[in-house]
């Protein structure tokens, strides 16, 4: 896997940041299954709430255009190491239980970890699927 191309299609993202409430600008790049890369960023609204992180942007993406499993994600942030909020990780979660998160401040310099790291003892699909009907 190419770590530093991830990175990079993550900062060039991040340039497309839709931010004029808070102003702070993310970029996320996720690799799938097949080797495809998609990007995204964050996109606010005036009303506040709509406010799409830019790891949904670039999952949302992917998945509307047939692709399903998330191999890593490469997120990029105003704010030095941008760690994921708690909905980009469930939603990871749901299309990469094996996922490595990559968390730079540039092209060398970033933290790898995994999703069960970042959300332990998680609920899934397969939670729904073993339910007892
Ligand atoms: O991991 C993160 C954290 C925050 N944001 C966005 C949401 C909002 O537009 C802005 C401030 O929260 O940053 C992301 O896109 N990803
Ligand atoms: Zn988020």
């Amino acid at each position: 896997m190419d770590k530093r191309e991830l990175i990079k299609s993550a900062f060039k993202a991040k340039e497309k940041a839709y931010v004029p409430y808070s102003n702070f600008h993310v970029g996320a790049a996720v690799l799938m299954e097949d080797g495809s890369i998609y990007t995204g960023c964050n996109i606010e609204s005036a009303s506040y709430s709509p406010t799409n992180c830019a790891e949904r942007t670039a999952i949302f993406k992917a998945v509307s255009e047939g692709k399903r499993k998330i191999k890593a994600i490469a997120i990029v942030g105003d704010s030095g190491y941008t760690y994921p909020c708690g909905v980009c990780r469930q939603v990871i979660r749901e299309f990469g239980l094996d996922a490595i998160v990559i968390i730079a401040k540039s092209e060398d310099e970033y933290k790898e970890y995994t999703l069960e790291e970042l959300l332990p003892y998680s609920f899934g699909p397969e939670d729904l699927n073993n339910a007892k009907k």
